[in-house]
This record gives C-alpha cells, structure tokens and sequence, in this order.
C-alpha cells in the first residue's frame, strides 16, 4: 500500500503542478513518467535525518551518501525546471496571441476605436474593467477570436496518433499513424471563409462562424488551458484598451510577417506607443518594446 500511496500521492501533485499523469495505466510520454518514477523512488529512499555523517562529520570520509544526495537533487531540480520550460511555453502561446492582436489593432484603427468605444459604452472610466465584464465586451472577444483564427499558437496543434483503423476525409489511417492537424491552413480557407486572410472581427457577429474557430484543438484532448486563455487575453486586451491611447511608432504599418518557432511568434517584435487615458493631468508619452 505504501507505493500505492505514495504514487498517489505523488501523481495528484504532478496533475496539479504540470498538467500530466505519470502513474496508472495511462501514464503520459512513458519516458518521462519513467524518468519522474525513478527520481522520486531514489529521493524517497535517501536518509534524511538518518544518515550517521550528519552527526559525526569524520563519517563524510567513509561514506558517499551526500553526494547522492545532490546528485539526486540536481537531476530533480533539471527534470522540474523541464516542466517549468513547459508551462512557460505555455504562457508564450498567451504572450504572442496579444502581440498579433495588438499589432492587427494598430493597423486598423478604426477597429481598435470601435473595441474602444464598446469598453467607454459599458464600462467607463470610472473603474477598471474586471473579470465578469470580459462577457459584455462581444466585439472584444470577436478581436480575440479572429486573432486565434489568422495567427493560432499552435498552428499545427500537437501530433496525435490513431488508438486503431479508422478514416480521417476520406483516407485510410491505420493503427499507430500520426496525424498533423494544419489548423494554419484550415483557418484561412477561402471555402471556409469569407475574405479568409482579412483581420474582420465583424465576421463572428454571425452565428455559427465562432465554431468553426479551433486553435484549442477539438475533444478528449484539447485544451484544457483555453477558457483560462480567453479570460486572460480578453482581460489584458481589455485593460490595455481602457487604459490607454494606443499609436504606431511610426507612420509604416506594423509588420505583420511570421518568424520562425512553434508558437508562431512575430517576425519583428511590436513596438507601440502608448498614452495613459484614465490618469488625467498624467498624461505622458510610453514606449513598450
Ligand atoms: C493562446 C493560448 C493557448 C493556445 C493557443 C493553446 C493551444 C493548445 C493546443 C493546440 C493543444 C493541443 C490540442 C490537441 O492535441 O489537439 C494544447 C494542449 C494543452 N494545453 Fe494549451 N494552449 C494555450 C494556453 C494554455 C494554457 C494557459 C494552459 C495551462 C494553464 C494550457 C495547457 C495545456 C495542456 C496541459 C495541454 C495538453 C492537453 C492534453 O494533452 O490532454 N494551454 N494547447
């Protein structure tokens, strides 16, 4: 029973802190689960408190425990700052969804006065927005929603596998295949969309069109972040709007070319230049790199 709990234990920590299930029947990426079992088997058998060096120091001479012991923990401090790296990455998927909302906000000014004037209409100056408000913005969220749709994080989702035979449009995919998802390509589809490549927010004013909108993946194994992305994009954006007077540094437009990564992130980084709105008789000129 001890192991029993103990991984119990230890997986409710792991599900908790990154997101993954190292024990049990589906145990996820079984190197990993492999490497993260051992680590905490050979931590957990350390001698804390036990071991006889740390009372008679001479003792160090005879015996290796204490460098085990960091070597142990220097091999668990590199698997944690892993899973770190990871959810970091994860906050960059955040990070530069914002950057390409910006950027398509200062190209068109006319729709970033209109998620202006949305935020001045329900909000006002007198409060910051909050939380609950992001509900009543639906042109804020359509902005968020057709930046997900041109520039998705994960523009090729993550690989998946098929558990047996099955046919995905119309191919033959046997057992054990990897499957791509271009989801890059589908959200820019001229059959699926109307002006596919234009930045237009309006077009999630239509039922249905948010649907079709998939930079989360689909099913058992999308996402689990997303609701807690929206609210954050929708937040900052919000707040950035309320907040602040948004210009190009600039009379050239903002260059929207991708650059290399995973995450799709921006060729050139945005450079913008703010003016704060709601501190009045505050009012200074701000550079953000
Ligand atoms: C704009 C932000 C984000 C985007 C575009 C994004 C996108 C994705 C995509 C495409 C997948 C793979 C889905 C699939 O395999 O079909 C995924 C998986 C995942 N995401 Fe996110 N994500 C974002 C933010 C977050 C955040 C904030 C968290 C955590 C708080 C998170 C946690 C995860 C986890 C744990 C998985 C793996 C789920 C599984 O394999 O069962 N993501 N994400």
């Amino acid at each position: 029973m001890k192991t029993l709990f103990t991984n119990l234990a230890f997986n409710n920590i792991i599900r908790i802190v990154a997101g993954k299930r190292y024990y049990g029947d589906d145990a996820e990426d079984e190197e990993e689960a492999k490497v993260a079992r051992h680590l905490v088997s050979e931590a957990m058998a350390g001698d804390s408190g036990r071991n006889p060096a740390d009372y008679l120091s001479f003792l160090r001479w005879f015996t290796d425990s204490e460098s085990r012991i960091k070597d142990v923990a220097h091999r668990f401090d590199a698997f944690l700052q892993k899973l770190v790296d990871e959810k970091r990455a994860e906050k960059e998927k955040i990070a530069i969804t914002l950057e390409w909302a910006l950027s398509n906000l200062l190209n068109h000014q006319e729709i970033l006065k209109k998620a202006r004037t949305e935020i001045d209409e329900k909000i006002g100056l007198d409060r910051l927005v909050d939380e609950p408000d992001i509900m009543n913005l639906p042109y804020l969220q359509n902005i968020i929603l057709e930046t997900l749709r041109l520039y998705p994080a994960a523009p090729l989702l993550l690989p998946h596998m098929s558990s047996e035979d099955c046919q995905v449009g119309g191919y033959d995919m046997p057992r054990g295949t990897m499957l791509l998802m271009n989801v890059w390509a589908i959200h820019r589809d001229p059959e699926v969309w109307e002006e596919s490549e234009r930045f237009k927010p309006e077009r999630f004013d239509k039922e249905g069109e948010a649907q079709k909108v998939m930079p989360f993946g689909l099913g058992r194994r999308s996402c689990p972040g997303a609701g807690l992305a929206h609210r954050l994009m929708g937040l900052t954006l919000a707040s950035l709007l309320q907040c602040f007077e948004w210009e190009r540094v600039g009379v050239e437009l903002i260059d929207m070319r991708e650059g290399k990564g995973v995450t799709m992130p921006k060729k050139e980084p945005l450079r913008a230049m703010c003016r704060s709105r709601v501190l009045a008789g505050n009012m200074r000129k701000t550079f953000f790199e």
